[in-house]
């Protein structure tokens, strides 16, 4: 999938992922409204307006992008309803062409993170039969438990050809309260780092390897510094746009290849319709606002990485 991903961001010429995070507040209200005149205000109707808002935004910019991001958070809160749309989301991106990145943040002792692996990832074995769950390409790991809790993913990415990204340094202010601390004089996120170069080495793609990390776009210094620590890891890197990481901080996440990281946006894409810059597509439009908002963050990036050169 590592392979999939890159080729997915030569074809595009885009290193962006768009965030696929629909809090029901973000969908316009004609979307929800059609919902629930046909499933009621309840946990399937909000399901199905987060589905179709989000088929409209895959619809108007799958062609422009190489990867997407569901944050299962944004499901989650509409129960089983919720969970379903998120799978149908996953299916539909993928038949799109899109690599899926699952933001599920998962990590546990050994064998409950081979079960997150495989319902995420794998295969689950039912008699004589297996079924893939959520089948995402990637998901997003928390290795605040240690190594026990990792392995699982990788032993699952290895056997599926697919991959993980690792929380290494969070784009959220308080990020650094743990994640900074000094330990034998180098900071955690540093030694996190370390361990998922170590662990990537094992599980090499073409160029790069199947264990990214995730590493905030609000830490532009921390980025540069984690870049040398893993050179063969992509980096995912939440925080630009709504959280006020911009193009020209971003620079030296990227290998001199042009590779090594993959941005994402999530509100400054799906709800760039609320934003006055895209006011004039109106709310009907809310897809084509967020189209306009996808080449504006590529041009913002791409036009960083050249001034770069
Ligand atoms: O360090 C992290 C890790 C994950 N996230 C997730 O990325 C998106 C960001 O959304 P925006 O609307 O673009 O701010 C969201 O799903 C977070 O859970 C992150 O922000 N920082």
């Amino acid at each position: 999938m590592i392979n999939k991903l890159i080729a997915n961001i030569k074809k595009t010429n885009a290193p962006i992922v768009v965030g696929l995070d629909p809090m029901l507040n973000y969908v316009p209200e004609h979307v929800q409204k059609k919902a629930f005149a046909e499933y009621g205000e309840t946990l399937e109707g909000a399901a199905e307006a987060v589905w179709q808002f989000n088929k409209a935004i895959v619809d108007a910019t799958y062609d422009l992008i190489p990867a997407v991001k569901p944050q299962v958070a944004m499901y989650e809160q509409f129960g089983v309803p919720g969970m379903a749309a998120y799978e149908k989301t996953v299916s539909y991106c993928q038949e799109k062409g899109l690599v899926v990145i699952g933001d599920i943040k998962r990590g546990d002792i050994g064998s409950t993170s081979e079960a997150y692996a495989v319902g995420h990832l794998g295969h689950v074995q039912v008699g004589s039969k297996s079924y893939a769950g959520f089948h995402e390409d990637f998901a997003t790991v928390n290795p605040y438990l240690g190594s026990d809790g990792v392995k699982p993913f990788i032993k699952v990415c290895k056997e599926e050809k697919k991959g993980i990204f690792v929380l290494v340094k969070t784009s959220n202010p308080s990020s650094g309260e743990f994640q900074d601390r000094i330990i034998d004089g180098r900071p955690l996120y540093e030694w996190v780092g370390e361990q998922v170069a170590a662990w990537g080495e094992e599980h090499m793609g073409d160029d790069y390897s199947y264990v990214g990390a995730v590493v905030g776009a609000t830490y532009p210094e921390m980025g540069k510094v984690l870049r040398k620590v893993m050179p063969k890891s992509y980096i995912l890197v939440p925080g630009y746009g709504a959280q006020g990481g911009k193009g020209k901080d971003l620079v030296h996440f990227f290998n001199e290849d042009g590779l090594g990281a993959i941005v994402n946006s999530s509100r400054g894409i799906i709800a760039a319709y609320k934003q006055e810059k895209y006011a004039e597509f109106g709310t009907e439009n809310f897809a084509d606002a967020s189209r306009a908002a996808v080449k504006d963050m590529v041009e913002d990036i791409s036009g960083a990485l050249a001034a770069a050169k």
